[in-house]
């Protein structure tokens, strides 16, 4: 693995478990930072109240380290709105922010749009979608950003359990992560290889780091804010916290190939000019004290059509 990786492993991914709620806010207080959680939503009726009122009576109420708690509607037909609302959340309609800049579809937009209509320092994102969502995920992404001046955005890794007809498959989830982003990133952005999940949804960072960025549109939002801010804030300002395990709703296949369409294209619309693509493949391995990364070679070399090279050999067969 380059040396580079290794070393930003080393300094830049912190267990999520380290800070308590109670130290972050006297940290908060200290610096005179706000915080605004927003969490995307398109038709969640399921789950978003859980993680609301989780959010709101934990780290509201009981310990105000978030300031600010908005669902960005994204244009859902169920009941998300009201039972966001219900929850104690503020929830706002995309189409209502900017309607003279018109509207794009999809999730980029909706978290776009959230830096318009919030005011915290800190914006912490999280999606609609977690099962069984724990409030120590916010935490544990406030953390780095809260004592370390240096860092200024926070991705989220955890193992992602696989709901299958045939029960919860460990390891199994993270499809268009494993099949797609990663090796995408390392191939063009062998720099960022260290991240474990370039496109969890939860996600926080400095709002002056956020604006100077653009934000793709649709499920590119993720991939294009990793590459963007690497560019902008150097790979040393981005982090990562171990927040251990992550259930959500799955997409099918299908749906999930169009996500993999958008991230192409974001992916494409960055990709640095000229230059072969890294031949290094890092994955992770969930360990007792953290993530293992294992580095493969997946570098090809392309032979000679077979017609040219009897050619060269005079037509011999042998
Ligand atoms: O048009 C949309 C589509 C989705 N969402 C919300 O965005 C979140 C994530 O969407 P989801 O469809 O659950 O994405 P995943 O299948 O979980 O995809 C993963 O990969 C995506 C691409 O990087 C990321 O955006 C996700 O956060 C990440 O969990 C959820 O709260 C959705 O309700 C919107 O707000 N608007
Ligand atoms: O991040 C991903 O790769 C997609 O959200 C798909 O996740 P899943 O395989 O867990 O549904």
């Amino acid at each position: 693995m380059r040396a580079d990786v290794r070393r930003w492993l080393h300094d830049r991914t912190y267990p999520g478990n380290r800070w308590e709620p109670r130290a972050l806010l006297r940290a908060k207080h200290q610096q005179g930072t706000t915080v605004s959680v927003v969490l995307p939503a398109l038709d969640e009726e399921r789950t978003v109240g859980a993680i609301v009122t989780s959010i709101r009576r934990t780290l509201v109420e009981a310990c105000p380290l978030v300031d600010e708690l908005v669902v960005m509607d994204s244009g859902s037909c169920d009941r998300t709105a009201a039972v966001a609302g219900d929850a104690g959340a503020r929830v706002v309609h995309v189409d209502t922010v900017l309607p003279e800049h018109g509207g794009v579809p999809g999730k980029g937009e909706a978290l776009w749009k959230s830096l318009h209509v919030t005011s915290g320092d800190l914006l912490v994102f999280v999606d609609a979608d977690l099962v069984a969502f724990d409030p120590r995920f916010v935490v544990g992404l406030l953390g780095p950003l809260l004592t370390d001046p240096a860092v200024g955005y926070v991705k989220g890794l955890y193992d992602r359990p696989l709901t299958t007809t045939e029960g919860l498959v460990p390891s199994g989830g993270g499809r268009v992560t494993e099949l797609l982003a990663r090796p995408l990133l390392n191939a063009f952005w062998p720099e960022l290889s260290g991240f474990v999940q370039p496109l969890s949804g939860e996600y926080a960072g400095r709002r002056e780091l956020l604006e100077s960025v653009p934000f793709a549109s649709g499920y590119g939002v993720e991939f294009g804010l990793l590459v963007d801010l690497a560019r902008v804030a150097g790979v040393s300002a981005l982090a990562q916290a171990d927040l251990g395990t992550r259930q959500h709703s799955h997409q099918s296949d299908a749906a999930l190939g169009r996500m993999a369409g958008q991230i192409l294209q974001t992916a494409m619309a960055r990709r640095p000019g000229g230059g072969a693509p890294s031949p290094e493949l890092v994955q992770f391995l969930r360990t007792e004290d953290g993530v293992e990364a294992v580095s493969w070679d997946v570098g090809t070399r392309d032979r000679p059509p077979m017609r040219l090279l009897r050619a060269e050999r005079g037509g011999r067969r042998r």
